[in-house]
């Protein structure tokens, strides 16, 4: 979105809505986007939905992320003048026409055949940026096609091997990702008990490696192509997809081979935030994975005031877990967050419906939040601050 662009008006599918019902029609998905993880259980697999549903152990951390935003309580304001809004934001150097992307998620051909093109070309429909996942089912090349010239950010699952590191961040940068999101939260994957139980891990079928395996330099690491021996190839994966012995220094190697904004996600302690800050880093995440990572986590809502006082003016500080309504935005917003990402309601809206299904929820989200904004006061997200809040 250029600046000379008017705002968008995120609440006008509430009158889209309505006026679509004088035919008769009605969303064929529900507008109360907490409902959504319900109907996914019911029509699809029970691999899949438990996958992208599951948390670690036994779902502690989710639920903080949740219990931490609803405690939190909006006190709206009257009599301002709300009838103009603007919820563009400019959050890495790109003007984005609301606080919003969609978060990286791994493997979305479980829940749909069109898996991340068909998110991604939601995302570009509506003007939100996509973040692709390193673990997506999709090569990142086919999802940049996918895209047109909209807003795109490539998330990084750092490899152990070096080689298909650099060939992951030039791929990135060829395909006009513009910024590198890197996840730290993830050098091992958690005890998942959903996926335990059933032994329901895609990877380990060759979904969700496709960036590796039409890798170059990943290639260069098997005795025998990939179509002539998976088994091998997915070994191969799983022993170089993370490297658990990374620390601080290493992301040196990044910042050179990284020209773009870099933005380091899975942040929850302010002594961490200052490192990235001194690092020199342009973002973070104040992110707990969807409570999938350490279960008895701190809500990740709850530790976003402690980072945002620690680095709130030295970085872009965005936020993610447990969103799922337009109040929660509002509310991370308030907290100090510069925008929000979402993860697994988009991904059942995937699920259920395609691409359309990811633009009803975005839709929904944006409509919702802008008018938790408008009703409580304030026409732009920068007026928002903790005084719109209740004391906690
Ligand atoms: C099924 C699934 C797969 C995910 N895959 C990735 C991934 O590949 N890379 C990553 O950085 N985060 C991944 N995440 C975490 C999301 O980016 C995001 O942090 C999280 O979903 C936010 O919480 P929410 O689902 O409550 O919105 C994944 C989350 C889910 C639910
Ligand atoms: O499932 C996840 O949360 C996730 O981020 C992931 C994605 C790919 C491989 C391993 C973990």
């Amino acid at each position: 979105m250029s600046e000379a662009e008017p705002p968008r008006d995120w609440a006008a599918f509430q009158y889209e809505i309505y006026l679509n019902g004088m035919t008769g029609a009605v969303p064929r998905l529900p507008t109360d986007l907490t409902l959504l993880e319900e109907v996914t259980e019911q029509r699809l697999g029970t691999g899949p939905v438990g996958y992208v549903a599951g948390s670690a152990g036994n779902g502690r951390t989710a639920h903080a992320n949740r219990a931490a935003l609803d405690r939190l309580r909006i006190v709206p304001r009257v009599l301002r003048d709300i009838s103009k809004r603007d919820l563009s934001v400019e959050v890495l150097g790109a003007r984005l026409p609301a606080p919003f992307a969609l978060a990286p998620v791994g493997v979305l051909s479980i829940m749909h055949p069109g898996a991340e093109p068909a998110a991604a070309r939601a995302a570009a429909a509506q003007g939100v940026p996509f973040i692709l996942s390193s673990a997506s089912s999709t090569p990142m090349e086919k999802v940049a096609e996918a895209m047109g010239d909209s807003e795109r950010w490539f998330q990084l699952y750092w490899p152990k091997d070096r080689d298909v590191t650099l060939s992951f961040l030039s791929r990135a940068k060829k395909c006009g990702f513009s910024a590198l999101f890197v996840t730290l939260d993830t050098p091992l994957l958690a005890w998942r008990p959903r996926d335990l139980d059933q032994a329901y891990l895609p990877f380990l079928h060759g979904v969700g490696t496709a960036n590796y395996f039409t890798d170059p330099a990943f290639q260069a690491g098997l005795a025998k192509p990939v179509h002539e021996d998976l088994n091998a190839a997915v070994l191969h994966w799983v022993q170089m997809f993370s490297d658990p012995s990374k620390t601080w220094p290493d992301l040196a190697f990044l910042r050179e081979n990284w020209d773009g904004p870099i933005v380091l996600k899975g942040i929850q302690h302010p002594d961490d935030a200052r490192r990235a800050a001194d690092f020199g880093v342009d973002g973070i995440v104040v992110s707990n994975h969807g409570g999938r990572q350490v279960n008895g986590a701190i809500g990740s809502a709850d530790a976003l005031p402690g980072v945002v006082e620690a680095v709130g003016d030295r970085l872009t500080v965005l936020f993610d877990s447990g969103i799922r309504t337009g109040d929660d935005i509002f509310k991370a917003l308030a907290l100090g967050a510069r925008a929000v990402l979402l993860g697994r309601p988009y991904a059942y809206g995937l699920g259920l419906d395609g691409q359309a299904g990811v633009e009803h929820v975005i839709r929904c989200l944006l409509a919702e939040f802008d008018l938790t904004l408008a009703l409580s006061g304030h026409s732009t997200p920068g007026e928002l601050t903790p005084d719109a809040l209740a004391p906690i």
